[in-house]
């Protein structure tokens, strides 16, 4: 079987690895491609990596005919993708990476992202795409909405834990440290090399990073009341990769058999042996989560350290992972990719 694919922000990094990795899928076949302001520019010239492929050259979304589209993922800058997908048509499938249609609550979107939804409709039929915990909805969704590249990274060191009630729901510490290539290809003065080079600092910490809103929405309903964790985000100087150290309360082996068990059968997450240290180089590129857990000196307290590519199965692995399963097709198809080492 071969579906026909479209990728609206097909000019952005989470687009360039879409193009990437549906390269070595043997049933999806790109027809579409979207830009703003390079419409009408060659991928080639966009993109001089993706030169080998026969790729069309970027539209403006307008351009498109989504009658010959059997699904479409949305790479596009948050507010913009649910002014866009609200005009699409209603029977397409969609995989947005925006953070658009992660939130449920309408109060909580405005309250993250600082003005009205503006198709809460679409916001309550979405289903929240962090797939290991969401397979079956998502197998039978038509909107399905990528979750914040933290965020998911969070979620997988804790959401086992929270839902097997071995640690401490009051005291959980997210120390988070991400590449740049998560801030989007859009010029940024504090992304420039000589800003950002030889040093690192926090940003939007004291709470008020708005993946928050994800970590709130999800850790509450799997505890069935409220959960407020610590989060603070760092950028670093590397390209792409995410890195969490979480700092629990809880027994650190209680931890690691819990988490070991929850992802024993799980093709992309790996629980490493206890004590093991995970590295954002050691997943680059890739669809795999690295998770280690390591005991504190202070007895009763534990670090579950979490590594992923924000570009892949922090973004567009897990866009890709999930249409998979939206169009009935093997869920690894196209995402078998090694980490890129060294
Ligand atoms: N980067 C990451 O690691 C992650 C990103 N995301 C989310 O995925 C989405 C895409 O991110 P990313 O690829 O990094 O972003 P980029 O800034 O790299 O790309 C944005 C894309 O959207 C297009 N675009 C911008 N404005 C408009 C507009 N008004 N109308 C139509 N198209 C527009 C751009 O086109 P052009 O350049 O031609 O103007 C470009 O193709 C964002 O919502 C982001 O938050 C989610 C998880 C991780
Ligand atoms: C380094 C950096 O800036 N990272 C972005 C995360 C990218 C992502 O997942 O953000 P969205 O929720 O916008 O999709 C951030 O922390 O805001």
């Amino acid at each position: 079987m071969s579906y026909s694919v479209a990728i609206l922000g097909a000019s952005g990094y989470t687009g360039a690895e879409l193009i990437r990795l549906i390269a070595t899928h043997p049933e999806l076949r790109i027809v579409a491609l979207s830009g703003e302001r390079k419409a009408g520019m060659p991928m080639a010239s966009v993109f001089p990596h993706l030169r080998h492929m026969d790729l069309p050259d970027l539209v403006k979304i307008e351009e498109i005919d989504f009658s010959t589209v059997d699904l479409a993922f949305c790479a596009l800058p948050h507010a913009t993708s649910q002014a866009v997908i609200r005009e699409l048509p209603r029977d397409l499938k969609i995989v947005d990476l925006s953070a658009d249609f992660r939130l449920r609550d309408p109060a909580a979107y405005e309250k993250w992202y600082g003005k009205p939804h503006a198709a809460v409709d679409l916001q309550q039929e979405a289903v929240y795409g962090l797939t290991e915990f969401y397979r079956d909805e998502i197998r039978a969704g038509r909107l399905v909405a990528g979750t914040g590249c933290n965020a998911a990274t969070g979620q997988y060191a804790l959401r086992p834990l929270i839902e097997a009630g071995i640690i401490d729901l009051d005291e959980i510490v997210i120390d988070l440290k991400a590449g740049v290539s998560g801030a989007g290809r859009a010029l940024k003065e504090n992304l420039l090399h000589a800003e950002l080079s030889e040093g690192f600092h926090a940003y939007s910490a004291g709470g008020i990073h708005r993946h928050l809103g994800e970590f709130d929405q999800e850790f509450s309903m799997l505890a069935g009341r409220p959960v407020e964790v610590q989060f603070t985000p760092h950028l670093i100087p590397a390209n792409r990769g995410i890195l969490a150290t979480v700092y629990v309360r809880g027994e650190a082996r209680d931890i690691h058999a819990t988490l070991a068990r929850a992802y024993a059968d799980e093709i992309f997450i790996e629980v490493l042996p206890f004590g093991d240290h995970p590295s954002t180089r050691h997943v680059r590129g890739s669809n795999f989560v690295h998770i280690g857990v390591v005991g504190d000196r202070k007895p009763g307290r534990a670090m579950v350290i979490a590594a992923l590519d924000n570009l892949t199965k922090g973004s567009s692995g897990q866009a890709l992972q999930n249409a998979n399963l939206m169009l009935g097709i093997a869920e690894e198809t196209g995402l078998m990719l090694a980490p890129c080492f060294p």
